[in-house]
């Protein structure tokens, strides 16, 4: 089928690579002049493990292409792809602002029996409004046809995740819809819901919300499991272990970031509000996810004292691992709130190597970043913490406190690790090891099978 993706950001650009690798002529368009020279100069715009790869091999076989003109590519269209950002407006609400000119401008494009499909995530009656909108603007109307198609991806993971999705959720108002959007994805095994446009946009919504709230609940449980000196680790665990809870999505930390859970509670809540609904369960889950980083000052308050002229280094600047993208990343948040109360902050991370806009000094080595630290805190779970040399670390810092913000590193080579360095180790929800202190074996749990 022809395709045209207009967006190409994280997910235009996995969607149009995706579904050339599918075997689908596609063309990503967008805005941004320089985003769509650097694709076509053979660059790349973001970094997503598998990406550049089926990139190369679709362009090789004349699968992909790139251009800021839609016209040409949505008028021979077979179906065109919406991915455009939908970000927070100040009230909370979804800003679908640049949504609403992309659709008023291919508008006049869209083919006769053309579909069009809404991949961005957007609040409940959205695509209804813009099928009534094609509806009264175009003569040939009652054979264009509205869907929405919901995007599961997360990043770090994209390419997976678009190819092998735990399902594929159509919304539509038309058998023709549903039909095409079978065959675009018909490679792609996995379950598909239909369902009307209205429901779809709430399956997202309500799917990201909920996750968001089991992160939060594992949070709050990891303070509670702080304040009684019982691990995390084995209470979530034995939690996910019952299929009816699942193991997914129970880490506990430094919370959730990325540029999707925090706006679209807002704007889940946004929504209800407009009905007036009180979503006390996702104001929560905003709050605790926002204490998260009040509780990682008052870790390294109590055990550095004053962080008026101490050093901290930070580890990982991106809101998870295996992306370079930092929207709404908890490390932010931690080093503003370090610089607010006076603290030195040196920073490390994989992928983001320069970052003007923030005051603090960023490093592209490890120890070098940890030189002279008074702490090493992990904000992110890039997998590299796991291998640092510990006893090179402690000779280069000048105190001894690591706080494992993430709850990425084992406990039992960390006792191990404290007792060879002298090193401090602490983290979220699970007992601190001391070097003169073993680890607290109650915090062991073996599964036997
Ligand atoms: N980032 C993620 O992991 C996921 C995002 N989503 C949703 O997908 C949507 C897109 O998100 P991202 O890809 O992260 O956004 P993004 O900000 O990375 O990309 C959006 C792209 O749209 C372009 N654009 C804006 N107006 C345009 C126009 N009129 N014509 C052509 N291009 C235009 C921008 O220049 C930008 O490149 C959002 O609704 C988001 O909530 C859904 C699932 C996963
Ligand atoms: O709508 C979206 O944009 C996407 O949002 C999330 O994907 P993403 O934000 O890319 O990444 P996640 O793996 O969900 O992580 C989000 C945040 O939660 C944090 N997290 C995740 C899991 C966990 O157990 N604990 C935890 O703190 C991560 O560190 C990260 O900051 C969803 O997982 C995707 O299904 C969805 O498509």
């Amino acid at each position: 089928m022809k395709i045209a993706v207009i967006g190409t950001g994280y997910v235009g650009l996995v969607t149009g690579a995706s579904l050339a690798h599918l075997g689908h002529q596609v063309v990503c368009i967008d805005v941004d002049k320089d985003k769509i020279m650097l694709l076509q100069s053979g660059g790349m715009p973001i970094w997503e493990p598998g990406l550049e790869d089926m990139i190369r091999d679709a362009e090789l076989k004349g699968m992909l292409d790139y251009s800021t003109d839609a016209s040409a590519a949505v008028s021979g269209s077979d179906a065109v792809f919406l991915t455009i950002g939908t970000p927070s407006s100040e009230s909370g609400e979804a800003d679908l602002s640049a949504l609403w000119s992309a659709v008023h401008s291919i508008a006049p494009m869209l083919p006769d029996n053309g579909l069009l499909i809404i991949k961005s995530t957007v609040p409940s009656g959205t695509c209804e409004q813009i099928e009534s909108y094609l509806r009264k603007r175009l003569p040939f109307s009652s054979r264009i046809a509205v869907a929405h198609n919901p995007e599961f991806l997360r990043q770090g993971s994209a390419v997976r995740d678009f190819l092998a999705p735990d399902r594929l959720v159509f919304g539509a108002s038309s058998p023709e819809a549903y039909n095409r959007l079978e065959e675009i994805y018909a490679p792609i095994k996995s379950p598909k819901i239909r369902c009307g446009l209205s429901e779809a946009e709430l399956i997202k919504c309500a799917s990201n919300a909920f996750l968001a709230m089991k992160i939060s609940y594992a949070n709050m449980m990891s303070d509670l499991c702080d304040a009684l000196g019982v691990s995390i680790d084995a209470v979530v665990e034995g939690m996910g272990l019952d299929r009816r809870i699942g193991s997914e999505f129970l880490s506990a930390g430094a919370g959730y970031g990325g540029s999707c859970f925090p706006k679209d509670l807002h704007a889940l809540i946004a929504l209800a509000s407009r009905e007036h609904l009180d979503m006390e369960l996702l104001k929560a889950t905003e709050s605790i996810n926002r204490q998260r980083i009040q509780i990682i000052i008052q870790k390294l308050e109590t055990a550095l004292g004053s962080l008026e002229d101490k050093t901290v280094t930070v580890y990982g600047l991106t809101f998870k691992p295996n992306t370079d993208d930092i929207r709404e990343s908890p490390a932010l948040r931690i080093c503003s709130m370090l610089q607010e109360v006076g603290a030195r902050i040196m920073v490390y991370d994989p992928v983001v190597t320069c970052l003007p806009e923030l005051q603090v000094d960023l490093t592209v080595d490890m120890y070098a970043a940890a030189t002279g630290s008074d702490c090493v805190v992990i904000v992110t779970d890039w997998d590299q913490f796991r291998h640092l040399d510990w006893g090179r670390l402690r000779q280069v810092m000048r105190s001894s406190y690591v706080l494992d913000a993430r709850n990425m590193l084992d406990t039992a080579e960390m006792a191990v690790n404290c007792e060879r360095y002298g090193l401090h180790y602490m983290s979220m929800g699970r007992p601190s090891i001391t070097p003169d202190c073993p680890i607290n074996n109650r915090a062991e749990m073996t599964i036997m099978t």
